[in-house]
């Protein structure tokens, strides 16, 4: 399978919530402590580069969450922590865009995340990158300009789950497809963005590095 358009198969998007502990502060959030904080993103999430990040309805205070993304190359149920990585084809940068008023108020309610984690448009990706390419995925520097200002600077050293231990544990309740997204969660500085806005992130593997705007 060609997993370097992965983004055309249209498989799901499994996200990881507050997996740094700085993030999970900045937010007055706790941090989960025996298991991963899990939310779906629906395929229509995607967007590549060259199309524009678009508001929610009802939505006033869009933010950026930039997180490492794994793609999953073998398909697994109840995968093991030591055989996590076989399954992994590669990895990808992600935004988790969030319209943070609406999780607030949803929040509140002890409601679903959904109208602000999964919206169209709130999961830009940038170019796939196989695996052989990434030394070392609990290892990587991720980080998000606005407008060339600098927010997040992170490394996913610092990440609660590491790889292994996210994709065995959310195995057990979803079966692992090829084409599907896992996203990592996000280091902290996270803040908002409006349109016209320009949000440039990056990471250490290849230094690669995607540009989005905000329309
Ligand atoms: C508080 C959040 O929105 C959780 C999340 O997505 C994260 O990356 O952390
Ligand atoms: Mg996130």
């Amino acid at each position: 399978m060609r997993l370097v358009r992965f983004v055309e198969f249209g498989k799901k998007i499994i996200c990881v919530g507050r997996n740094y502990a700085a993030h999970a502060k900045e937010l007055g959030n706790a941090i989960p402590d025996e298991k991963p904080l899990v939310f779906l993103k629906p395929a229509t999430a995607y967007i590549t580069q060259g199309k524009f990040i678009r508001l929610p309805p009802d939505c006033n205070e869009l933010h950026h969450e930039v997180e490492l993304g794994v793609v999953i190359e073998k398909p697994g149920k109840n995968i093991t922590l030591s055989s996590a990585l076989d399954h992994v084809g590669g990895y990808v940068l992600c935004l988790d865009m969030t319209a943070r008023d609406i999780q607030t108020k949803l929040k509140a309610k002890g409601a679903p995340w959904e109208l602000a984690k999964a919206f169209d448009t709130s999961c830009p990706v940038g170019d796939f990158i196989p695996k052989d390419r990434v030394p070392d995925p609990d290892n990587i520097q991720l980080w998000c300009k606005v407008n060339g200002q600098p927010r997040q600077d992170g490394n996913t050293k610092d990440m609660i789950f590491r790889v292994p231990q996210i994709l065995s544990y959310i195995s057990q309740y979803f079966t692992l497809e090829a084409g599907d997204l896992i996203l990592t969660g996000t280091p902290e500085g996270v803040g908002p963005v409006k349109p016209g806005d320009t949000i440039e992130a990056g990471m250490s593997v290849n230094d690669f590095k995607m540009t989005f705007k905000v329309q």
